[in-house]
């Protein structure tokens, strides 16, 4: 089997978060879920999820499915690097993303969602694509979607193809070359703790000249910018004019009217080229004429991240195989 289905960005000014159609229960009913390489919960608004944390978003509601199951006594409870956070209780529900159907997945319905998921209009939840060890059901862990849709695929892998302030995919089980150029770079994964951490094989920032040192970092399409270390940033900011590191908006921000280097970034032999006009994140404030950077500092996460920012500059193969790699192509 195969599946195939949208990544919608949010918000089409800003590429703050995708979301992507998936249908939970009989008779199906549809949300939209922000697909997370970077988390391993799949969890909902549902109707569990109190009416004052609820704004516009779509919600579950077992009761009117015919095949849902409460997982009885079982609970979830996650916090997110930003502080936001959701918990609630589990049921077992049909579950099908883009034509992939999966019986008996694990649906987490939130009790409780943070201000920050409330506020998020546009997302019914999070679909976490991470390792399957950092989901966070208690007593007993539970898969992901992907873990149980593995043995239905042709090949154990989905992809991510991200594009800016447009629609892209995610695919699963197949590898579809008409969205890439050239070779597909793989390299290795280190599942350890749960997050598809890789090494790059280098940066270099504008028409500077590359520098070969290795970063080791997560490919998290649930994130939208890229935090890397402080050196590669306060490198990246000395070409922008007028930009600082602002402790008031808590990263770098700069003129929206700066001219704004690219930054490249390497895998294996390939090159990265994020353009300009991703480095731009957005206002700080809506209508203002300070921007926030795509590109922020990672000393305070413990983890450098290649979030959305980075990963619509490329098409990337998550492949589930024993070992785990990742596959990178230009695009
Ligand atoms: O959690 C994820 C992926 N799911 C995000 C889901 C989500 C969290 N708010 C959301 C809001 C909307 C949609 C999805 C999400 N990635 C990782 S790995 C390490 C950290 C981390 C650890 C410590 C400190 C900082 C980060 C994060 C992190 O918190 N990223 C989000 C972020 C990172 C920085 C700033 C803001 C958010």
């Amino acid at each position: 089997d195969t599946g195939s289905a949208a990544a919608v960005p949010i918000d089409p000014r800003f590429d703050i978060a995708y979301v992507t159609p998936v249908t939970i229960g009989t008779p199906p009913q549809t949300l939209q879920l922000d697909f997370d390489t970077g988390s391993s919960d799949l969890w909902v608004f549902s109707s569990h999820t109190p009416t004052s944390q609820i704004r516009g978003q779509e919600i579950y509601t077992p009761d009117k499915s015919t095949t849902s199951k409460l997982l009885d006594g079982h609970t979830w409870s996650i916090t997110y690097g930003d502080g936001s956070a959701s918990r609630g209780n589990v049921y077992t529900d049909n579950f099908t993303v883009g034509g992939l159907a999966v019986a008996s997945q694990a649906i987490q319905c939130a009790q409780q969602v943070s201000s920050s998921f409330t506020t998020e209009e546009s997302i019914d939840g999070l679909l976490g694509l991470g390792f399957s060890t950092l989901n966070t059901v208690n007593p007993a862990s539970q898969l992901t979607f992907f873990d149980n849709a593995k043995s239905k695929l042709g090949s154990p892998v989905f992809t991510a193809d991200l594009k800016n302030k447009q629609a892209g995919t995610y695919d699963f089980g197949f590898i579809d070359k008409a969205k890439y150029t050239g070779e597909i770079t793989y390299v290795p994964v280190n599942p350890d703790p749960g997050y598809w951490t890789f090494t790059s094989s280098g940066y270099a920032v504008g028409s500077g000249n590359f520098s070969g040192s290795p970063i080791t970092g997560i490919a998290d399409t649930g994130t939208s910018l890229v935090y890397l270390p402080t050196a590669i940033v306060t490198a990246y900011y000395r070409q922008v004019q007028g930009a600082t590191n602002s402790r008031n908006y808590g990263g770098y921000v700069f003129p929206c009217s700066a001219t704004l280097p690219p930054f490249t970034f390497g895998v294996g032999e390939t090159k990265f080229t994020i353009p300009a006009s991703y480095m731009s994140y957005a206002p700080v404030t809506d209508g203002s004429s300070t921007c926030f950077g795509g590109l922020q500092s990672s000393s305070g996460i413990g983890v450098n991240i290649w979030g959305d920012v980075a990963l619509k500059a490329a098409f990337v193969v998550f492949n589930g195989a024993n070992p785990p790699t990742l596959g990178w192509a230009t695009k």
